[in-house]
């Protein structure tokens, strides 16, 4: 089986691109489903998350605007949430792995990929990138974005250029949809063939 992780900046499209790898039938681990998961209503980690910052949860879950206000901008306190988190999220994909051990492709969706070191371990990375331009409109249409939460989260984040640069496939999405979804069949069909 290969292993593919799949990255981007904010709004490159990488939940658009994941979606057409499923629709090709290749599984994808969703890093950011499992973390909503672990943190939603009945989640596993409230218990751990309540006790090392209380006050942030409650019977819907973590209080994610809270949680990120108790986390973001205090870099011990992400350490301490990330080594809650972290852990059970790669518990979850080893479940996953298990459950797909037929597949010849799997694909794990990765948001903070490169800048959390988790491309260790994986046969190729694929980067979705788009000009800078269209990144910043489609971040900018969405509800409750402003301008500074978007530079914000852009500082957080390793630069598009340098994910290019380190990328085994780059994926433009500043094209259409049509195109995009022949870039991904194109990288389906190499990695099936190596
Ligand atoms: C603090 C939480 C609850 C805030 O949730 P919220 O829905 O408000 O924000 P969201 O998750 O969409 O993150 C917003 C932006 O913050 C940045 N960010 C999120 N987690 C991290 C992190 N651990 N380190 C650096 N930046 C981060 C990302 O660039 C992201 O685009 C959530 O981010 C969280 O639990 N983070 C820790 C787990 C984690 O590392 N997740 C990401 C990788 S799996
Ligand atoms: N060729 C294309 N490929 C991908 N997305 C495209 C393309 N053309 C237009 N779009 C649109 O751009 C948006 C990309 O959003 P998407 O949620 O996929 O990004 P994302 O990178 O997952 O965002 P985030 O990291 O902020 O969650 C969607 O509304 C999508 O329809």
């Amino acid at each position: 089986m290969k292993i593919m992780g799949l990255t981007g900046s904010i709004g490159m499209g990488k939940s658009t691109v994941a979606a057409m790898f499923r629709d090709l039938g290749v599984p994808v681990f969703d890093a950011d489903a499992a973390v909503h998961q672990l943190q939603g209503p009945d989640g596993l980690l409230l218990p751990l998350i309540e006790e090392a910052f209380p006050g942030t949860t409650g019977p819907a879950g973590v209080d994610r605007p809270k949680l990120g206000a108790a986390v973001f901008g205090d870099s011990d306190r992400l350490a301490r949430l990330e080594r809650i988190v972290h852990p059970a999220v790669a518990a979850m994909r080893s479940n996953f792995l298990r459950d797909n051990t037929l597949a010849p492709l799997v694909v794990f969706d990765i948001p903070l990929l490169y800048e959390k070191g988790s491309d260790q371990g994986l046969d190729a990375v694929v980067v979705v990138s788009a000009p800078a331009g269209i990144q910043r409109a489609r971040v900018l249409a969405r509800p409750a974005m402003t301008t500074e939460k978007f530079e914000q989260i852009l500082g957080l984040q390793l630069p598009d250029a340098e994910k290019r640069a380190r990328a085994d496939y780059v994926i433009d999405t500043g094209v259409s949809l049509e195109e995009t979804r022949e870039q991904v069949v194109g990288i389906v069909r190499t990695l099936a063939r190596t």
